[in-house]
């Protein structure tokens, strides 16, 4: 007779390969039944985009039949619940993830874009805010110029805004508050009003990630977003050329100062080579090779991935659906594996944090 011990006894030798803890002590095995030979169970993963799911289930499945029975019917429902860390502020949005860059134009906008496309895409709930004051781009690279965000009341009788949802997105602009002929003279407190507006005064109902497009450089915004709320981490976006890549040394340093202390989850780096449309195969590393990668070797952070200079991104995006969109392309794979990673990075530093506080059980 197979017992629910023997199942558990041998999943506890699966590790989670980010996490580098086993299964069982990860408490991701729930809902195991045996009938005879039949064992059936899920393993929740911390995020549906997770890249190692296949490799999980196999070792599960070798687990089992080395450990209990190789002639053992194994049923494995791999599913998942994202991690959060706990959050009294923003309750109902597991992660919020900010995007920035050093510099202006390197593609945070894109990258912000297509990342929580990514991700939602795997099924997670996501947001997105562009709190881009000086350029907000995100109203073009959906197709929502012009578009006002509804107003509804809340249960508390106040008023809340409603993000506009274009691809199973929750979207919100500062775009959609301006007039682009008619600039506003941002000063620092109206910006961080109006920012602060767009996380507390909007009905996002449950989001397991919501996905900020920051300003360039390192300003009012950031400070009032890393002190505000509970950031999961920051993504910075750069380019292979070397003042770029010295504007996000000081990106760096911002997030890893004590009074912010924000973790980073990594660095991307795009317009990394030339892909000319009929040779997709080929690349031309224009501008050197390497300084992404180095810059998050030096500073012990990961490094997302490159992503190319390919001018159907930004067809994609004045087109008002992001390259993410268009199957087939590998713009779309490049971004979908950058999401991953982020998810990824995202439950290993949500991790981290639990181990370190350990109270409230967070999952
Ligand atoms: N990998 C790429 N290949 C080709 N074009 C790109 C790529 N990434 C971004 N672009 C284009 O470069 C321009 C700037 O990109 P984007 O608006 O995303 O940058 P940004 O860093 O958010 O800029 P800003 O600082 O103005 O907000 C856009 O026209 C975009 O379509």
């Amino acid at each position: 007779m197979i017992t629910k011990e023997q199942v558990l006894q041998a999943l506890s030798h699966v590790e989670e390969p980010d996490l580098k803890k086993d299964l069982v002590t990860l408490n991701m095995i729930e809902g195991i039944e045996i009938n005879g030979n039949n064992i059936r169970f899920s393993v929740i993963l911390t995020t549906p985009a997770c890249p190692l799911k296949a490799m999980i289930e196999n070792a599960c499945r070798n687990a089992i039949a080395y450990f209990v029975s190789k002639e053992a019917e194994v049923i494995i429902n791999m599913t998942s619940r994202v991690t959060t860390r706990a959050n009294a502020t923003l309750p109902n949005i597991r992660n919020i993830i900010i995007v920035s860059s050093g510099k202006g134009g390197v593609g945070k906008s894109t990258v912000s874009a297509n990342l929580a496309l990514g991700l939602q895409m795997t099924g997670a709930s996501v947001g997105l805010i562009d709190a881009d004051i000086y350029g907000p781009s995100i109203p073009t690279m959906f197709g929502l110029e012009g578009e006002r965000p509804l107003s509804v009341q809340g249960p508390d009788g106040k008023a809340r805004i409603l993000p506009i949802e274009r691809f199973g997105l929750k979207l919100l602009s500062i775009g959609f508050f301006t007039d682009p002929e008619q600039p506003v003279p941002w000063r620092g407190p109206m910006v961080s009003t109006a920012v602060k507006q767009l996380f507390n005064d909007a009905d996002w109902g449950e989001l397991d990630y919501l996905v900020v497009d920051l300003p360039p450089g390192t300003g009012d915004i950031h400070i009032t977003l890393t002190q505000t709320y509970p950031i999961a981490g920051a993504i910075i976006v750069t380019t292979p050329q070397k003042v770029a890549l010295s504007d996000v040394r000081k990106g760096i340093g911002m997030f890893m100062m004590n009074a912010i202390n924000i973790p980073v989850l990594g660095i991307v780096e795009n317009m990394s080579y030339f892909t000319p449309a009929e040779l997709p195969g080929n690349k031309y590393y224009i501008f050197g090779s390497g300084g992404g990668q180095t810059l998050a070797q030096r500073y012990d952070v990961p490094f997302l991935g490159e992503i190319p200079l390919v001018k159907s991104i930004s067809d994609a995006g004045d087109a008002g659906r992001p390259v993410i969109m268009e199957a087939g392309n590998p713009m779309a794979e490049a971004f979908k594996a950058l999401a991953a990673k982020v998810a990824q990075q995202v439950s290993i530093r949500n991790l981290e944090v639990r181990q370190m506080n350990p109270a409230p059980a967070a999952i």
